[in-house]
């Protein structure tokens, strides 16, 4: 794996066009260490404007539908986000899954529409704290991950799948609470979805990108990047200010360094 880390802003439900003011600040930090990739998913009103206001960094969505068009009020398709500005798109989150019951044959179909319409795909995984306490959570992760991985030809064209894919590793009871696994559960979790990427995309599966996401901070950043199979974070909170991410985007540069 190339040791450039992706460091991802999702933004959830929060950011107007004076936001854009703050992901201007991001994207001349984002500037200055070019060893980070940096992505932010701001809510898709912002997508368009955040494109035009920034150079250095990657836009993208947090949900897309799997349909290209149709009667489905409220939302938005792969090819709307990518004709916005969007290179990538977060799918399969958890506060989809929790909040609009996602599941994972949708999360595998939006996974292979955002691929056929261009667009990166970073696919989210993770497990309850009921599952961690119950010793099943790789179980869980695992079995996850391969209901959700897009079935489509695997290097047939263009570039690889695996190089257009990320997974990230959020554990659902780790998001917004300031709680984190110790190192051996991130590096565990990481090493297992790595065998399952390796299962279903063979030679490829080793040069998919595996995030982290779930309380990550400037102050936990730079020893969880260290992790060798964590190829980044997928930030939610500490995303929202140039002074949180920012200091992100810091460590992250430090990581790469070594
Ligand atoms: O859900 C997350 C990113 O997608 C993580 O959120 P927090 O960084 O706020 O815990």
């Amino acid at each position: 794996m190339g040791h450039r880390p992706y460091i991802i802003g999702n933004w959830k439900m929060n950011g107007t066009r004076n936001s854009l003011a703050e992901a201007r600040a991001i994207d001349r930090v984002a500037a200055k260490w070019p060893q980070v990739r940096v992505g932010i998913a701001p809510p898709h009103t912002l997508i368009h404007a955040m494109r035009d206001a920034v150079d250095s960094i990657d836009v993208g969505g947090q949900d897309c539908h799997s349909e290209e068009t149709g009667a489905y009020t409220g939302d938005i398709s792969a090819s709307m986000l990518k004709d916005a500005g969007a290179s990538f798109a977060i799918l399969g989150h958890s506060e989809r899954r929790q909040y609009h019951g996602e599941t994972n044959p949708q999360v595998k179909a939006k996974s292979e529409a955002a691929l056929a319409a261009g667009l990166n795909v970073i696919l989210c995984v993770g497990e309850t704290e009921e599952q961690r306490d119950a010793g099943t959570a790789e179980a869980t992760v695992t079995r996850q991950l391969l209901a959700c991985l897009p079935d489509v030809g695997n290097g047939d064209e263009g570039e690889p799948v695996s190089a257009r894919l990320a997974v990230a590793y959020e554990p659902i009871w780790a998001i917004g609470t300031g709680r984190v696994p110790s190192l051996d559960d991130i590096n565990a979790m990481h090493d297992a979805i790595r065998a399952k990427l390796c299962e279903a995309f063979g030679d490829n599966g080793a040069e998919v990108r595996i995030l982290y996401g779930g309380s990550v901070k400037a102050e936990n950043a730079l020893e969880i990047l260290g992790c060798p199979e964590v190829g980044g974070a997928l930030v939610g909170g500490a995303s929202l200010t140039n002074e949180s991410f920012g200091a992100i985007i810091i460590a992250a540069a430090d990581d790469a360094r070594d």
